[in-house]
């Protein structure tokens, strides 16, 4: 038999060489394929938790995809604003989160829609003293990022009950700068013995630029409360939501029979004397109703420039991109901020600043307005 030449050598000596590359290889690929899943993992972690605001807006879609955000103009907010929008996709994970309804009240108010949170616990004017709606629960990249601070509000929805508040409120928390507690405070009303640093515990975090919202319609109606926002601070930005103080009434009426169905007829409720068509104005429903009376509590601290109002009736009827301009006007100019062209609609029916504020937009919450309330 002839001996093994330099070509069987060179296959025998080569065999665990291609061996070894081939194991490198594998070794490689199962890397690269492994780093690929934990990146599809986290990109649809992401996808899932950045998604619609469910139970108000009825949509279905993420805020900023085709279709999505349809109540607020979201889309095109959001292609304006794409660093931002994803920023507070980011920061906002638990607040994209499902919603639950509330939980019937005792009072028969209404409570807010709440974050489902299964890491914390309580809510606003809850028993969990210093819990945060929209606080983000451990493990999110909200909190990995741990960015931006907690700020008292420099816009509040104060009222009115049934107006539409809620609407309202998920209308303006789709734009990327402006950041809102979900669940209704009650701060000014009920639990401004817990101190503002409680209040602002409840808080989501912001960013620079970014405005903190909340909504708690029954402010609107608290004699108490004009005296104490202006005393967190005379800039804050005042929104009211106004619908026909019948319907309105109607709404109020409506709720509280859906909890205690044995209650009087509304029409016995609303009337001191039928015949004579005497009302009677003591009835909860009606006396929110007479805005005129408790806007008059307002005006004696805020300047009415600062104070926008809403019509209950153009939320339904009317395309959000007409609202969000209007409320820029309140808000501030924040398209300005990110080189945009701010656009002032007059012709919508609301108040724009008054003589003196001129008829340019409200300076930006936390700039120093040097307004004296008049
Ligand atoms: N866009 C939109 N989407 C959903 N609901 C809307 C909207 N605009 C106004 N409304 C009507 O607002 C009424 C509830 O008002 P509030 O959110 O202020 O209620 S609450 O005070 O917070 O309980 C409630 O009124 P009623 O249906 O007459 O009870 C809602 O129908």
């Amino acid at each position: 038999m002839a001996p093994p030449g330099p070509a069987s050598a060179l296959s025998t000596s080569s065999e665990p060489l291609s061996r070894s590359i081939f194991r490198k290889f594998l070794l490689m690929l199962c890397s690269l394929l492994t780093s690929l899943y934990v990146f599809y993992c986290l990109a649809e972690r992401c996808q899932t938790l950045s998604g619609p605001v469910v139970g108000l807006s009825g949509g279905g879609e993420e805020a900023g995809a085709p279709g999505g955000g349809v109540l607020a103009g979201g889309p095109r907010e959001l292609a304006v604003w794409p660093a931002a929008a994803q920023r507070k996709r980011l920061l906002q994970l638990p607040q994209w989160r499902r919603r639950r309804p509330p939980a019937p009240r005792d009072d028969g108010e209404e409570a807010a829609w709440e974050e489902e949170s299964p890491g914390l616990s309580g809510g606003p004017g809850g028993s969990g003293a210093g819990s945060t709606v929209a606080e983000a629960p451990p493990g999110t990249l909200a909190l990995l990022l741990d960015e931006g601070s907690k700020q008292l509000p420099q816009a509040i929805i104060i009222g009115v009950k049934k107006g539409g508040t809620r609407a309202l409120l998920e209308f303006l928390r789709v734009h990327p700068d402006v950041r809102a507690v979900g669940a209704e405070p009650h701060f000014f009303d009920r639990s401004y013995d817990k101190g503002l640093a409680w209040y602002r515990d409840l808080m989501p975090r912001t960013l620079d630029g970014q405005i903190t919202m909340e909504k708690t319609p029954s402010y609107f109606v608290t004699r108490e409360a004009p005296a104490r926002i202006s005393a967190m601070s005379k800039d804050t930005k005042l929104i009211v939501v106004v619908r026909d103080p019948v319907t309105r009434a109607i709404s109020d009426y409506t709720q509280t029979l859906s909890k205690r169905p044995d209650i009087p007829t509304f029409e016995s409720l609303t009337f001191k004397n039928r015949t004579a068509g005497l009302i009677d104005t003591s009835w909860s429903a009606i006396q929110i109703g007479i805005y005129a009376k408790h806007l008059e509590h307002w005006l004696r601290h805020f300047p009415i420039r600062q104070m926008l109002f809403v019509s209950g009736e153009r939320l339904i009827s009317d395309p959000p991109p007409t609202l969000w301009p209007r409320a820029k006007t309140v808000l501030g100019p924040q398209e300005d901020h990110h080189g945009q062209a701010l656009l002032l609609q007059q012709d919508q029916g609301l108040p724009l600043p008054e003589e003196g504020g001129g008829q340019q937009p409200a300076p930006l919450p936390g700039q120093d307005q040097g307004q004296d309330p008049s």
